[in-house]
């Protein structure tokens, strides 16, 4: 067996990281033979509810988590880590939009980058699911200059995942018999999730989600507007945001990133734009991506009608806005 990883997870003492230590101490993202250090970041105000997760973790009698550090310092937290799910921000309350939290929490990632700049290692993967998490992401990594802009990313994949579970539901089929639904630019109400390019195995065979559901009103309406405003749907109903959904998405984007995508499928993530498919430079946009070695490659050459062209250039003039509102608040 290898050397322990050092994971670090932030808002552990939180509702997302209540689900995710669970599903990361038991191997969902690092494999079944991959020891680890779990290194749990919270606020002062919270080490005593913090103290109950540390308790509970031990108790849960994980073989593969070799170390536990619970601490509310950001030197002890982020020092040689391997990786790094960012949760810990304010969550979005009924009404509010997921922009609306920038103010309050993009100050956390500014500190976080610096944090990871002078303590983690230099080939440290950051996944920011803290919202308004594109935005955050691109915070984190502008104050962490000397780790590659490749090595953070924003999380998409609950969308991805809601995009999915939304097809599998309406043709009646098994959840993984459903892949490539891509979700281009802001994990926001802006997002637009794609379902041109995805397939689904059908009677034994794999089609063309559009012809296989034969209802271009619904894959260009409510589809879309489903997958938009599910986070709000949740929080409307639980008055709380989705934390289980969140945690499993957040173990499918880095067990993908660390273990890779399997053949012929992509997954959806938040990464720095260069451009690609005429999007803007300089925002954690998401594209659909393969990774191998640890390496992620946006998809190229996907035809983009009319319709994908709007949608696609809306959600990037958002993340253009949020990025500069972002840098006014780090500024001030
Ligand atoms: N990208 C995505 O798909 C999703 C993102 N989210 C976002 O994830 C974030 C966390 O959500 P929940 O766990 O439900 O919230 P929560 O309120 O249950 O937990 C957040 C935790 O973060 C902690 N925290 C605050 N500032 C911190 C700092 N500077 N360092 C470390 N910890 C800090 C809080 O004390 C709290 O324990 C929210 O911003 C939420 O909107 C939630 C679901 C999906
Ligand atoms: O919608 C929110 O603001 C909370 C959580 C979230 O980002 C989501 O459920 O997609």
């Amino acid at each position: 067996m290898s050397e322990p990883l050092r994971v670090l997870i932030t808002g552990a003492a939180g509702q997302i990281a209540y689900s995710l230590l669970y599903m990361v101490g038991k191997g969902d993202v690092f494999g079944p033979n991959q020891p680890l250090t779990l290194i749990m970041l919270d606020i002062p105000p919270m080490m005593a509810v913090m103290e109950g997760v540390v308790m509970e973790l031990n108790d849960c009698a994980l073989p593969l988590v070799r170390g536990i550090v619970a601490t509310a310092d950001e030197d002890v937290a982020f020092k040689d880590i391997d990786a790094a799910f960012l949760v810990g921000a304010m969550p979005r309350k009924e009404g509010m939009e997921r922009k609306d939290l920038l103010a309050a929490n993009v100050k956390i990632f500014k500190s976080q980058g610096k944090a990871l700049d002078k303590h983690a290692k230099k080939n440290v993967k950051v996944l920011v699911v803290g919202n308004p998490a594109n935005t955050n992401a691109l915070i984190c990594s502008k104050y962490a200059p000397s780790i590659p802009k490749e090595n953070f990313s924003a999380m998409t994949r609950l969308d991805q995942n809601r995009g999915q579970a939304q097809i599998a539901g309406r043709l009646k089929v098994p959840i993984d018999h459903v892949k490539n639904v891509v979700i281009w630019g802001n994990h926001s109400s802006t997002q637009f999730p794609d379902v041109t390019h995805a397939t689904v195995v059908i009677g034994g065979s794999e089609k063309k989600v559009y012809d296989a559901i034969n209802d271009e009103t619904w894959l260009k309406g409510d589809f879309i507007s489903t997958v938009q405003k599910r986070g709000a749907a949740v929080i409307a109903a639980r008055k709380l945001s989705s934390a289980m959904s969140a945690a499993k998405a957040a173990c499918d984007h880095m067990r993908d990133w660390f273990q890779g995508t399997p053949e012929g499928k992509w997954a959806s993530m938040g990464i720095y734009s260069d451009g690609s498919y005429g999007v803007a430079k300089d925002v954690m946009y998401s594209f659909p991506v393969t990774i191998q070695n640890g390496q992620w490659k946006i998809v190229q050459g996907l035809p983009v009608d009319d319709f994908a062209r709007a949608k696609m250039d809306l959600t990037a003039k958002e993340l253009c806005e949020e990025r500069d509102d972002a840098l006014k608040v780090c500024e001030a």
